[in-house]
């Protein structure tokens, strides 16, 4: 078996020098009918220790780690790379929340460690960025930041969603080049159906998916029903298989 450092080198295109604009990474991982959780959202363990090995590395290979808000609610994660040995001294990913109302409960994880793991700052522990509408209340925005978070607040689109086009921008101007995107279903989607750019060239760059050889039956698609049409044609680019799990990359064609 490739390690998940080299097979991630060699599939995908992480460094942004080449292309002047921010890389990003869609990915997440899915049971064997195509859920990503269970009923009502509840967190499924699905990926093995060695994809999730990967899927740490892959973290720690980005700028950023990006998430919708219900996400942040439901699975309360740490988006960190902490399975790496401490020892390689990697940074972690810097956090992001898709969080148009500025839903960001102030009890979160995520916060929680920011605060209070303060010797571990820059090391393994970043302070979330939460972008959200730019008609928040200043009364909410100040709540969250005084709690730690930092708010960044950006235009929404007709649906009142972070647009994924002007993802890049965004982006770009956090000084972040690389984002990995890990879901849940509607952010997926969203940037699964958004069209090219006006150069021609797509938003996504990669597509890394983790099959778990499990069923989950009732609960969370990869997308929300009725959002599985028109979704793109993938390019198949490489498949590993990582412990019980298999690792496919893919780009959208
Ligand atoms: N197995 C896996 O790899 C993963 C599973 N999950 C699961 O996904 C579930 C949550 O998924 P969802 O409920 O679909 O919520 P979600 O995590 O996709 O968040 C959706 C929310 O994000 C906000 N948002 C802002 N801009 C958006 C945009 N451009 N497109 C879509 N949403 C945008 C909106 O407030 C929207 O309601 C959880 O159950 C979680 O466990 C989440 C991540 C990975
Ligand atoms: N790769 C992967 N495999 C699974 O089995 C999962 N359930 C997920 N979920 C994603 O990882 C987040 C949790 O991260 P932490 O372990 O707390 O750092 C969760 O919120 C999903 O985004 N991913």
């Amino acid at each position: 078996m490739t390690s998940p450092p080299e097979f991630l080198k060699n599939n995908l295109p992480t460094s942004s020098a080449s292309i002047g604009r921010p890389h990003i990474t869609l990915t997440w991982a899915q049971s064997l009918d195509s859920k990503i959780a269970g009923p009502g959202g509840q967190r499924v363990i699905l990926s093995g220790k060695e994809s999730m090995l990967m899927t740490h590395w892959m973290r720690s290979m980005h700028d950023a780690i990006l998430i919708g808000v219900n996400t942040l609610i439901l699975d309360d994660p740490r988006l960190q790379a902490n399975l790496l040995p401490p020892s390689l001294n990697i940074p972690p990913p810097q956090p992001l929340i898709l969080d148009p109302k500025l839903r960001f409960p102030v009890t979160a994880r995520i916060l929680g460690e920011w605060n209070t793991k303060v010797s571990e700052r820059g090391r393994t522990v970043r302070q979330p960025w939460i972008i959200c509408g730019e008609d928040v209340s200043l009364k909410r925005k100040e709540q969250v930041e005084i709690a730690g978070g930092r708010v960044i607040p950006v235009p929404l689109d007709e649906r009142g969603h972070i647009s994924p086009s002007s993802l890049p921008s965004i982006i770009s101007n956090l000084g972040l080049k690389s984002v990995m995107i890990e879901g849940g279903s509607k952010v997926l989607s969203t940037f699964l159906h958004c069209p090219k750019r006006h150069d021609g060239s797509n938003l996504v760059d990669s597509v890394v998916i983790t099959v778990a050889p499990m069923f989950i039956g009732d609960g969370i698609g990869v997308v929300p029903q009725g959002e599985d049409i028109g979704l793109p044609k993938l390019k198949y680019i490489h498949t590993e298989i990582m412990g019980k799990d298999a690792v496919m990359i893919c780009s959208k064609e």
